[in-house]
């Protein structure tokens, strides 16, 4: 079974082109099963504002108090997904609606709870559900909340969430779909990146913000054996004749699996 992971990014959700869905249909009639995780960051940022609540980051990480994970699931949950799931079924993609927490799909921790308060990063995936809904032809659509052990709730950034959906399905791809063609330098689009390029890039802040956590999963997924891992565009036509358009991450020449 080919199993490719797409992440959507909240900053390109509300803007999916055709030719994105155009995209989608031509791996399913590749053969793919597709699971989609996806993130909600601007709509968030647009209620919290609405509550006069001003949005805090840590290195594109959400800074997390029950005040605001209340909001982060609203969005993430109620808008967000329902609005991708919309989307997929009126372009005649089968798709279902999932949270983290549903069927236990996401278990996690907190990454640092002094600092971030609620944010998690996941320790467990249980996959049961993906397959069931697989076999009848439907794409899961996740949000990325997740229940600690003791059933405390966290929210996840969705870019680290879909890396380890990835690794939990040995997926045979996964993708990080945003608003950009890619990882950009100086306006142009890098095509191929391997772990030594991109530390380079974070350290010298050409890439920075939401960025960091989605190449930082791209190659901690691309670690873990997954061989094609890419940043590619929402806006476009990201899969056309077999081909991938984007930033594709590549391991170091000399590191073999
Ligand atoms: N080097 C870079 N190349 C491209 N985009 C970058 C770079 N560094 C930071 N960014 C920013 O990262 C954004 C994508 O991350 P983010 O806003 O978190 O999107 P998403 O909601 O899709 O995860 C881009 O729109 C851009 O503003
Ligand atoms: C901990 C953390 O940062 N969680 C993210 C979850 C949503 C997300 O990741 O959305 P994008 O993919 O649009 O960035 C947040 O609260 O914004």
């Amino acid at each position: 079974m080919n199993i490719l992971v797409i992440k959507c990014g909240g900053s390109i959700i509300n803007e999916l082109s055709e030719s994105f869905f155009n995209s989608i249909k031509e791996l399913q009639n590749r053969g793919y099963h597709i699971v989609f995780v996806h993130g909600g960051g601007p709509d968030i940022n647009s209620m919290l504002e609405k509550f006069e609540i001003e949005p805090v980051f840590e290195d594109g990480l959400r800074k997390t108090t029950t005040e605001v994970l209340e909001i982060v699931e609203l969005m993430l949950a109620g808008k967000s997904n329902r609005s991708l799931v919309h989307k997929l079924e009126a372009h005649g993609i089968k798709a279902v609606g999932l949270n983290g927490s549903d069927g236990g799909i996401l278990t996690g921790d907190y990454i640092d709870e002094q600092k971030l308060g609620a944010v998690g990063e996941i320790q467990q995936v249980n996959t049961e559900l993906f397959g069931l809904l697989f076999e009848k032809g439907y794409c899961p659509v996740l949000t990325p909340i997740s229940s600690t052990e003791e059933g405390n709730k966290l929210n996840v950034n969705a870019d680290m969430a879909a890396g380890s959906v990835a690794k939990a399905l040995s997926a045979d791809m996964c993708l990080f779909v945003t608003d950009v063609q890619g990882v950009l330098k100086n306006g142009q689009i890098i095509e191929k990146l391997n772990e030594t390029e991109t530390k380079n890039l974070i350290m010298d802040g050409s890439i920075h913000g939401g960025m960091i956590p989605k190449v930082n999963t791209a190659l901690s997924v691309l670690n873990k054996g997954i061989e094609e891992v890419m940043i590619v565009s929402g806006k476009d036509h990201f899969y056309q004749g077999g081909q991938f358009i984007g930033t594709k991450f590549l391991q170091e020449e000399g590191v073999f699996q």
